[in-house]
């Protein structure tokens, strides 16, 4: 079964919405790992709409689990992760536009760029996990840049209208989870996934940790974020 990386973006929302300080992200980080977070994620976006960078420099005194620092493939977040120095990072691709992510980071075309980020945060001692569609091309450019972790987006197929298209997308993931392992490559995945829809992806081959966070904090809105991260782990098991 993998592990739960609880991914608190969406708390920083709420606060930026007054440009307050509460509810604050570092409390919620806490309160995830004790209900049972095994690893808490943040986005520190380069337009700073939720997590600021306050938040990640607190994030990295007080996180007791692992600290998965989400950040675009560029000079300025480079340099605030090998200050910040989280326990890995994942590349996301990133428009200021976007509502959210909008699909997988593109390796295949920028290989040379990805290539020269991964090195230099793996040699400061922090792996890179990039974040793509599960696209063999994509995977096999992600060996080429000598990435540890690749992330798959699972964004498809949580937003899948139908069951045939859930299960044509969960194919795919499962392919490229065969693909990964083949090449070397530890799995995490994420994006949209829910407490109705988790469970089939925690099974697939090879899944080390799932990054989820809008789910678990609208349930949190409701019930509190230590019972959203407990109903989460034991969907992950598939008792939702
Ligand atoms: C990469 C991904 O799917 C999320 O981890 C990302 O953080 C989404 O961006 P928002 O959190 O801004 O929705
Ligand atoms: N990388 C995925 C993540 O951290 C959370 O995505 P979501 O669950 O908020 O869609």
């Amino acid at each position: 079964m993998p592990t739960l990386g609880v991914n608190i973006d969406h708390i920083a929302t709420i606060r930026q919405a007054r440009r307050t300080v509460e509810p604050d992200p570092i409390a919620a980080a806490v309160l995830a790992e004790l209900a049972g977070a095994d690893g808490i994620t943040a986005h520190l976006r380069e337009d700073r709409r939720h997590i600021q960078d306050r938040d990640v420099r607190l994030l990295r005194q007080t996180v007791r689990t692992h600290l998965n620092l989400e950040m675009a493939a560029t000079d300025e977040m480079l340099a605030i992760a090998l200050d910040i120095k989280p326990d890995y990072v994942t590349l996301v691709p990133e428009k200021r536009e976007e509502i959210t992510t909008e699909g997988g980071l593109d390796i295949v075309g920028q290989i040379v760029r990805i290539g020269e980020i991964v090195d230099k945060l793996q040699n400061a001692g922090i792996p890179v996990s990039l974040f793509i569609d599960a696209e063999p091309a994509q995977i096999e450019a992600s060996v080429k840049v000598q990435a540890k972790f690749i992330e798959l987006h699972t964004g498809k197929y949580a937003e899948a209208k139908d069951e045939t298209t859930k299960q044509q997308e969960l194919n795919l993931l499962a392919q490229g989870c065969e693909q990964a392992i083949k090449s070397g490559l530890r799995i995490n995945a994420g994006h949209g996934l829910t407490y109705w829809n988790v469970h089939p992806v925690a099974a697939l081959p090879g899944m080390e940790e799932l990054n989820i966070g809008h789910t678990i904090i609208s349930r949190a809105a409701l019930v509190g974020i230590e019972r959203a991260v407990r109903e989460m782990k034991e969907a992950m098991k598939g008792n939702g």
